[in-house]
């Protein structure tokens, strides 16, 4: 039986924190002044990532409120109950397991009596078995041709996780595998996806936990058809054998679907799919790291959860920052939070994380079914620096809102490039040094004075400062160092859920316009009395629709 939610509200940490928040004058030239040891005081290792969160809010004070408010709402319990199996997902009367899925072989985790830790190994030695063949081309198609091009298709969390690390880990890929991946329904995607391709050399892996996704199973037939269209003559349906593995807790559907239950990979219904990257729904990513790769992928997952669930509160990095996202979000009306990564290959993380936060924590009832009592989950966002820098910094720097932003940069470089004599990283890394310094510590009038700036512009180039960042290192992205980034968000989604109260492993919010999209075909595909029955508004666009549909010149198409 889950525990009834705590009020956060109604502890005196919150209490405390209001005055705390009231009072909190942050000024962070004063604060390294008056603390030369700051950095180091605020400075934490979590694996191998050094997380830096001197330049945040945190105060001794603040930290122990902050603390006392994890204490009082049982954010450690509430761990503890998630990591041993407990069903802490009350809407789906589910355990919550995604790190048993990195759990050492041996070790045991036990639900409803089974020890789950068995069963995800044994899955895992498939995946590795299967990835093993595919790359070194004893899985071959039909004709067969060995594998060039893995196709996953799938959306969501059977989609973002993939398709991030897979981006993210590019010099970990096989030279002569490429994988693409079709998420969308809009024709679009699978008709460039497809594109070029070659039937013979295609591997498709339909990734889908409910096996019942209106875009992937629809995406999926349309490659089902390609591929039949489009093999050499007389090779049929069991061309769909060799061209086609499945990912999915329902194995039963896979089965109806037409996949043979032998190229099918499980998970279970205790892995939410935005936690499920490092489950067979990462089998198109083992296949293009190779399965050691993906082992020290998971490795680093468990790295951080190890951290998370051992080290005390005061370090323990993904409890101070969900417990500071808390500050933020609830004590300092910060409504966004930005993700900068100093890293090209970290282009769809802030895609990927948006999942993770706001799937899980945009909710407004707690997990007992009563309203929450505070505002919950930020809006999550983010684009890799410098490019952020000249699009959107300009609203961190000098808008009237307060954003708070987490900054990621690796000390190794990828390619030692340079030019006139200037090493290209260290270029690069003076930038990401340069924006949380800048945000820290600002400009003052007197500053931009001193540079000769004339006095009617001097308002327009000062700089206040006291923006909260934290700044994240590593020595370089390896799979592993993903791993613990992806789990360290994972864990500061769980600290803030438990805090407000919520469920943050359901997602009934998705439902509503999933069922009316259904409901709304008739009226599309132009049966007038369901058109009827719409609003007026959905009415008029489906109208438009339907009288625009064949504007396009002929010769356009
Ligand atoms: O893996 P499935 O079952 O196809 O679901 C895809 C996605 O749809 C959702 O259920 C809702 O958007 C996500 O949580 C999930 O990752």
């Amino acid at each position: 039986m889950t525990a009834s939610p705590i009020d956060p509200a109604g502890t005196a940490a919150w209490k405390n924190l209001e005055t705390i928040a009231r009072e909190l004058a942050p000024n962070f030239r004063e604060w390294f002044a008056q603390n030369p040891n700051r950095a180091e005081q605020f400075s934490f290792q979590a694996a191998d990532l050094h997380v830096d969160l001197s330049k945040s809010f945190l105060t001794d004070e603040v930290r122990a409120a902050l603390v006392d408010l994890a204490r009082q709402t049982n954010v450690e319990e509430r761990r503890d109950a998630m990591l041993s199996g407990e069903k802490i997902n009350v809407t789906e009367d589910r355990a919550v397991l995604h790190t048993a899925l990195r759990a050492p072989r041996g070790s045991t985790i036990t639900v409803d009596g089974e020890n789950v830790v068995d069963q995800v190994h044994e899955v895992l030695d498939r995946v590795y078995e299967f990835a093993t063949k595919v790359r070194s081309g004893e899985w071959t198609g039909i004709t067969g041709r060995p594998i060039e091009t893995v196709v996953n298709i799938g959306i969501g969390g059977s989609d973002l996780g993939p398709v991030m690390a897979y981006e993210a880990l590019k010099p970990y890929l096989q030279e002569d595998l490429e994988v693409r991946f079709i998420s969308n329904i809009d024709p679009t995607d699978a008709g460039e996806e497809l594109s070029g391709l070659d039937p013979e050399t295609t591997l498709f892996i339909i990734a889908s936990k409910t096996f019942t996704t209106l875009e992937t199973l629809t995406n999926a037939k349309v490659a089902r058809a390609w591929l039949l269209d489009n093999l050499p003559e007389g090779t049929g349906d069991e061309a769909v054998a060799k061209h086609f593995v499945a990912v999915s807790t329902a194995l039963d559907k896979v089965a109806e679907f037409g996949i043979d239950p032998n190229n099918a990979f499980g998970f279970w219904s205790w892995v939410g799919g935005r936690y499920s990257v490092d489950s067979a729904v990462g089998t198109s990513l083992a296949i293009a790291i190779g399965p050691e790769n993906f082992a020290d992928f998971l490795a680093g997952f468990r790295a951080m959860d190890e951290h998370f669930a051992n080290a005390p509160a005061e370090e323990n990095v993904p409890l101070l920052m969900g417990m500071l996202n808390i500050f933020y979000t609830n004590f300092m009306n910060a409504g966004t939070h930005a993700v900068l990564p100093y890293s090209q290959y970290l282009h769809r993380f802030a895609a990927y994380l948006q999942q993770l936060t706001m799937e899980s924590n945009g909710k407004s009832v707690r997990w007992d079914g009563t309203p929450v009592t505070t505002t919950t989950g930020e809006v999550f966002w983010g684009e890799p620096g410098t490019n952020g820098q000249h699009a959107f910094y300009q609203l961190i720097h000098q808008g009237t809102q307060l954003i708070p932003a987490d900054f990621i940069a690796f000390a190794n470089p990828t390619y030692p490039f340079a030019t006139d004599g200037q090493d290209q990283h260290e270029l690069f890394l003076g930038n990401f040094f340069a924006q949380t310094k800048a945000l820290a510590f600002g400009k003052t009038a007197d500053e931009v004075r001193a540079e000769g700036t004339a006095e009617a512009i001097v308002p327009a180039r000062v700089f206040e400062g006291n923006k909260p960042t934290a700044s994240i290192m590593a020595p370089y992205l390896s799979p592993s160092v993903l791993g613990q980034l992806i789990a360290l968000y994972e864990h500061i989604t769980f600290v803030q859920g438990i805090v407000w109260g919520i469920d943050s492993f359901d997602q009934w919010g998705v439902e509503l316009g999933k069922q009316m999209a259904n409901d709304l075909g008739p009226a599309i595909a132009g049966d007038e009395a369901a058109l009827a029955d719409q609003d007026p508004s959905t009415r008029s666009l489906i109208a438009y629709y339907r009288e625009h549909r064949d504007a396009r010149p002929a010769e356009d198409n």
